[in-house]
């Protein structure tokens, strides 16, 4: 199993790797701080002896640490036999996946992986992403969220033009959940999306490509 320096690499923060509600179970004769830590507070078993075919019974996925080679590769060959998906940590051949790198803002997860080409990269990709403008885009996940249970309670939401989802989230929308004028923002878009607000925004949705609408709002003001 991964150690908790791993763990914490990955995420870019001290999260432990439960919370997803998985049973997860470390096989391994000592375990760091970290790992003991999880079993203290109840997110991680651990079983504390050497990996043993028939170990991956059951299992969903599994990650093969050792610092044994020869072990990781016994643990991939189980996992073959098994269709039980594998990564061993350094050993890409030995991989039935790839761990990504991860970003995480509210409930939006993006992860980046370079295939194994260059983890270094992957890292450099996530430390720009964390703090670029694209992912601010995240911060509307509340409102979107809130605005679609209204439209499928009221039985409009397959009305909805995909277009017109993407001309209405504009940078004003993110910059009023960003202000905390999260009602507001909500009532903003639904106005948008059901063609309410009077502005004729969006009113010919055949027209409306590529932020089209908001270009000509922008001429209009000017
Ligand atoms: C993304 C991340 C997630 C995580 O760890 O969970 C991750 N490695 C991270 C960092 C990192 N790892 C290494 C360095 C040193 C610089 C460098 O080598 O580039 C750095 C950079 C650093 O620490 O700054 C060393 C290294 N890693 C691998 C090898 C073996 C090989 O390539 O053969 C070696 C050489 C070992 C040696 O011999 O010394 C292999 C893998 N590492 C992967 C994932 C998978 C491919 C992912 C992809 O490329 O997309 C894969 C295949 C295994 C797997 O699937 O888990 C995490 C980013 C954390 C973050 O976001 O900050
Ligand atoms: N890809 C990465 O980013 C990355 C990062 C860190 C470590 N690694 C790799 O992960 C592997 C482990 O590194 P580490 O620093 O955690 O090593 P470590 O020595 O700290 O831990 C290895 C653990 O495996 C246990 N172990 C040994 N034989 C076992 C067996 N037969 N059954 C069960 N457990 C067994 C040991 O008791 C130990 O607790 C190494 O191959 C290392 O190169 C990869």
């Amino acid at each position: 199993m991964r150690d908790s320096r791993r763990w914490n690499r990955g995420r870019g923060q001290d999260q432990p790797p439960a919370g997803s509600g998985a049973d997860i179970c470390v096989v391994s004769p000592d375990a760091t701080l970290g790992i003991r830590q999880f079993v203290a507070d109840g997110d991680v078993r651990w079983e504390q002896r050497k990996y043993e075919k028939g170990d991956l019974d059951g299992a969903f996925i599994a990650i093969a640490a050792t610092n044994v080679r020869e072990v990781n590769r016994r643990i991939f060959e189980e996992a073959e036999e098994r269709g039980v998906m594998l990564n061993a940590v350094d050993d890409p051949p030995n991989c039935s996946f790839i761990a990504p790198s991860i970003v995480q803002r509210g409930p939006v997860t993006v992860a980046i992986s370079t295939g194994g080409v260059s983890p270094a990269l992957a890292r450099k990709l996530r430390e720009s992403l964390q703090t670029s403008d694209a992912l601010a885009w995240a911060d509307l996940s509340s409102v979107m969220a809130v605005a679609r249970s209204h439209l499928r309670e009221a039985g409009l939401l397959s009305t909805i033009d995909p277009q017109r989802w993407q001309c209405c989230i504009t940078p004003e929308l993110l910059a009023m959940v960003q202000d905390g004028q999260q009602t507001e923002a909500t009532e903003k878009l639904l106005a948008g999306l059901t063609g309410d607000d009077g502005r004729g925004l969006c009113q010919d949705i055949s027209q409306c490509h590529d932020g089209g609408c908001q270009l000509a709002r922008a001429g209009e003001r000017s």
